[in-house]
Parts: structure tokens; C-alpha cells; sequence
């Protein structure tokens, strides 16, 4: 379960926050494929709460009505023809399965002031459960559980989403079918919302009945889904992330948290030297890490200062490091440009939701952020692919924010952090010759667009990152693209 079978070659994960299946479709085709991602994370595919009343915020779709894959992102034949294109495409896709709660009060009720509706007094078509199906007696989570209570936390409502008992036979039942229906159509895994809320034995039970990929997309025989599970654990709560890396790998959200840290200047540098479990980190076959996600790049979910689109400079020298260093399985959050912390994506008077469009430069528009499609991230994507199978070696830094390390003899970076120039011999490990620092420009027609980098037969090259460039990192490697 923490494999995330990605095609030979291929390492990152993009989160297209809220994308249409036919958009997905068409990116991993012109840009996805091409550019070496190895998979998608999607929002959830099944049906959802319409909250007109908060004018369609992006969490109605973690409020689920029923298992029918239908939402603003496309209907069943779209999601199919998505998964057959992105797969074709070398392109994986993962779900992101709320299967925790359903929603909690009827569409009509909701938002009205103190509605007491319990579920199961109503009936919605296609809502596979009635009230014997959720947990009883009610209650709902409060701050303390999180801290002493981990029965509340498991057994009572996340804010007044009904809790479903995934003890009960027809509720397991239910999960299962829903999943294996998707890995049938061809996802390589899933994203287990709000896992720290289920039970890790209901858990292991389900992910045991589901199974294995379907090898008409491209996988092996017997593979079973990649499974990462939600567990914001910044410590101390009653609920720990190691109950739940038995049965899969789990979010690392400490990763964003340090990361954001270092790179904002209150820590230096220097001290990711040890990167990794020595920082109480997961361990490397347990983490899905991440600078930013859906939740916290609007400030939800703790953690506080994490770094998001909002501030680029930081943000692409996280990332940077992020994917040049070989600790974890990395994601990157492809956002919708947002003020207003609850609003959702960008939509049509209807409430349909609007493509991005492509500009000449290769951005997105129509409020589409689409940080999968900046330069200076595709480019770490493809020194990830290149360096996938070394390790981290010939670490240097200047004592405090300037580091610089190579990845076997394939790939070299360098960050500075500091308030002076970068100017120094490196050994970078690279075979003789010229290279494109791929951050500062792409290689184009056997060109350099931004700065090149001559490697001696010692290996070594006159290394600068000046401290008011536009970017602070360097980075190169063998291959086509540097
Ligand atoms: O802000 C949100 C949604 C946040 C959210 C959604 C999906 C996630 O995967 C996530 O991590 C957070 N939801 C709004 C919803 C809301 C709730 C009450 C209300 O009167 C109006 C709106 C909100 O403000 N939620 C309270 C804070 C976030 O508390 C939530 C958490 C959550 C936060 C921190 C934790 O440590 C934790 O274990 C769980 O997970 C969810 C998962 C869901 O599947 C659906 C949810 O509604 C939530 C969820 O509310
Ligand atoms: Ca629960």
C-alpha cells in the first residue's frame, strides 16, 4: 500500500485541486505526460452537499450525499475517459476518498440557524445508508478530544458530519464497493480523508477487500493501490500518525511545516544537512510530503505559516529542495487563485465550474494558478526523474543559508538563502561539460535561455547565485532538459 506504481521514471504527484476530468484529461496529454509527472491527485469524484447558502465553498465536496460519481468536475463517462487518457499518458490518478462522514444536514436545511435534523429522518436517492448506519449516541468533536480523547475523535461528528461506523458490515460493504469501483476504472490509489477519525482495524479491513489495479491500465499483476492517509499530526494529540503507517503511508504535514520555517530565514539552512527521520520525520517509506495543501495553504488545518503560491520566491526554493532531495514522496498543490479562505474554485453564474485557460507562456488564466505549469517546478520534476535511484552525497554549505548537494553523479543543486552572493568552486559530480541551470531558463534548441554552468573533468564548476536574483536556486543535471 505505499507504492504509488508511478510508470518507470517518473516521482511527483500534482494535487489538481478541483479540476474537471475533461481538463485533467487534456493536461496530462499536452503537459503531464510529456513533462514527467507520474501522477494526480483529484478532488472527490462523488457526489457532494450544494451549499448555495456559502456561495459553493471548496469544502462541500469533503460533505459527501452518496458513492454516484457525479460532482462539478464531470460525470461517470468523463471520469472513465480521464483514467483511460492519463494512464495512456503515463499519468496516474489517485482519489480523494472521504469516507469518514457523509454530509450533515439535508441540502434544504443547511445553513439554517440551529437545525437539529439527524440523518436517517430524511432519505436522499442514492444515499446508501440509513441511521443505523452512523454512530450513536451524537456528538460532535470538540477542541479537548483532539488532545485526551481518542474514542470522540473517532466516534463522534467533525463538525456535525455524520459519523459513519465503519464496524458495520453494510458500511464496509459500501466503502469497498465504491473503491474497488474506481480502481476497476483504473486509479492507482487514494488519499484517505480525515483518516486520524477512523478506526486504524476498520481500516486495515477495508483497504484488505479492495483490489488489486487493474493491469488493462498498465499496472502489474497483483498490485495493490497506493494509499496515503490524512493524519495532521503535529504531535502531542491523542490520535498518533504511527498507528496508521502499518496499514499505509501517511501525510507528513511536519515536512511543509519545517520546510516553510527554513526557507522563510528562521532557520538556517545549514541544519537540513540531516534531513529526514533525525528531524522526528516519518519514516522515508511512510511519508507523502508536501509544502502546501488544499487545507493549509488557506490557513485551515494548524501549522501557520505555510508557505503557498502567495509568496513564489520561498515558495519555489521549498519545493526546490523538496523534490532535489531523495527523503519521502512528494506532492505538489496545483491552487486556484483565492482572497477569501472558503471560496470556491472559479465558477459561472450556474455554479459550473471554469476551465483554465492556457496562455502563450504556458501559464494558466481564468483565476488558475497551476504551480505544476511554473518553470522552476517542472524542471525540479525532471531532476527528481534523473535522480531517482542515488543518494544524497558531496553535501556542502557555507555555515549558514547556503547549501549544495549532488544526487549520485546525475544532478546538482545549489540554494542561497543568504543575504550575500553564492560564489564558489563546487564539486557538482557531473560528467565534464556544459549545462542549462534549469531554473533560470529551459534548454531550447541546445540552448541555454538562463544561466549555464561549465563542469571540469574534476567535476567541479564556479558555482554563483547572486542574493537579489530572481530565483535563489541553481539547479543541473544529465539528460536532455539541462
Ligand atoms: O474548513 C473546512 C474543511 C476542512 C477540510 C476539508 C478536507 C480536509 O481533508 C481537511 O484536512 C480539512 N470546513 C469548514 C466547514 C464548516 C464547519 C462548520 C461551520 O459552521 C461552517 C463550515 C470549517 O470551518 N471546518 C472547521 C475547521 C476544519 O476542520 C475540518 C477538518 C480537520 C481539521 C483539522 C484536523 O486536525 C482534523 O483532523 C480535521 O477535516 C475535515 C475533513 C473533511 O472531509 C471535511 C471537513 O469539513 C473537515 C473539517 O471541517
Ligand atoms: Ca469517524
Amino acid at each position: 500500500y505505499k507504492n504509488p506504481h508511478y510508470e518507470n521514471g517518473r516521482s511527483v504527484n500534482v494535487h489538481l485541486f478541483e479540476w474537471k476530468w475533461d481538463d485533467i484529461a487534456d493536461e496530462c496529454e499536452r503537459f503531464l505526460g510529456p513533462r514527467g509527472y507520474g501522477g494526480i491527485q483529484i478532488s472527490p469524484p462523488n457526489e457532494n452537499v450544494v451549499l448555495w447558502t456559502y456561495n459553493r465553498p471548496w469544502w462541500e465536496r469533503y460533505q459527501p450525499m452518496s458513492y454516484k460519481l457525479v460532482t462539478r468536475s464531470g460525470n461517470e463517462h468523463q471520469f472513465a475517459d480521464m483514467l483511460r487518457r492519463c494512464n495512456a499518458a503515463g499519468v496516474r490518478i489517485y482519489v480523494d476518498a472521504v469516507i469518514n462522514h457523509m454530509t450533515g444536514e439535508p441540502p434544504e436545511n443547511v445553513g439554517t440557524a440551529g437545525s437539529t435534523a439527524v440523518f436517517g429522518e430524511w432519505y436522499y436517492p442514492g444515499v446508501p445508508y440509513t441511521r443505523d448506519h452512523f454512530n450513536w449516541p451524537h456528538c460532535v468533536i470538540d477542541g479537548m478530544d483532539y488532545v485526551n480523547n481518542a474514542f470522540r475523535v473517532r466516534n463522534c461528528e467533525l463538525v456535525g458530519l455524520k459519523d459513519l461506523n465503519q464496524t458495520d458490515e453494510h458500511v464496509r460493504n459500501m466503502i469497498v464497493d465504491f473503491m474497488n469501483k474506481l480502481i476497476d476504472l483504473g486509479v492507482a490509489g487514494f488519499r484517505i480523508d480525515a483518516a486520524k477519525h477512523m478506526w486504524p482495524e476498520d481500516l486495515r479491513i477495508i483497504y484488505n477487500r479492495l483490489h488489486n489495479l487493474n493491469t488493462d491500465h498498465g499496472f502489474p499483476e497483483n498490485a495493490r493501490p497506493y494509499i496515503y492517509q490524512e493524519v495532521i499530526d503535529y504531535g502531542g494529540e491523542a490520535v498518533s500518525r504511527d498507528e496508521y503507517t502499518p496499514i499505509g503511508a501517511v501525510t507528513e504535514f511536519k515536512v511543509g511545516m519545517e520546510l516553510s520555517n527554513a526557507f522563510r530565514g528562521n532557520n538556517q539552512l545549514k541544519w537540513l544537512e540531516s534531513w529526514g527521520p533525525q528531524w522526528g520525520l516519518l519514516a522515508h517509506e511512510d511519508a507523502l510530503i508536501f509544502i502546501d495543501n488544499h487545507d493549509n495553504e488557506r490557513g485551515h488545518g494548524g501549522g501557520g505559516g505555510i508557505l503557498t503560491y502567495k509568496e513564489p520566491r520561498p515558495y519555489k526554493a521549498a519545493i526546490a529542495f523538496l523534490l532535489a532531495h531523495p527523503y519521502g514522496e512528494p506532492q505538489i498543490m496545483s491552487s486556484f487563485g483565492f482572497v477569501d479562505s472558503e471560496v470556491g474554485p472559479p465558477m459561472d453564474a450556474q455554479g459550473n465550474i471554469i476551465s483554465p485557460s492556457i496562455n502563450s507562456d504556458g501559464s494558466c488564466g481564468n483565476g488558475w494558478i497551476c504551480q505544476h505549469r511554473w518553470r522552476q517546478i517542472y524542471a525540479m520534476v525532471a531532476f527528481r526523474n534523473v535522480a531517482s535511484g542515488t543518494g544524497l552525497n558531496n553535501w556542502w554549505d557555507n555555515g549558514s543559508n547556503q547549501i549544495a548537494f549532488c544526487r549520485g553523479s546525475n544532478a546538482f543543486i545549489a540554494i542561497n538563502n543568504d543575504y550575500w552572493d553564492l560564489n564558489q568552486n563546487l564539486q557538482t559530480c557531473l560528467p565534464a561539460g556544459t549545462y542549462c541551470d534549469v531554473i533560470s531558463g529551459d534548454k531550447v534548441n541546445n540552448t541555454c535561455q538562463g544561466k549555464s554552468v561549465t563542469v571540469g573533468s574534476d567535476g567541479r564548476a564556479n558555482i554563483f547565485v547572486g542574493a537579489t536574483e530572481y530565483d535563489i536556486v541553481l539547479a543541473i543535471h544529465v539528460g536532455p532538459e539541462s
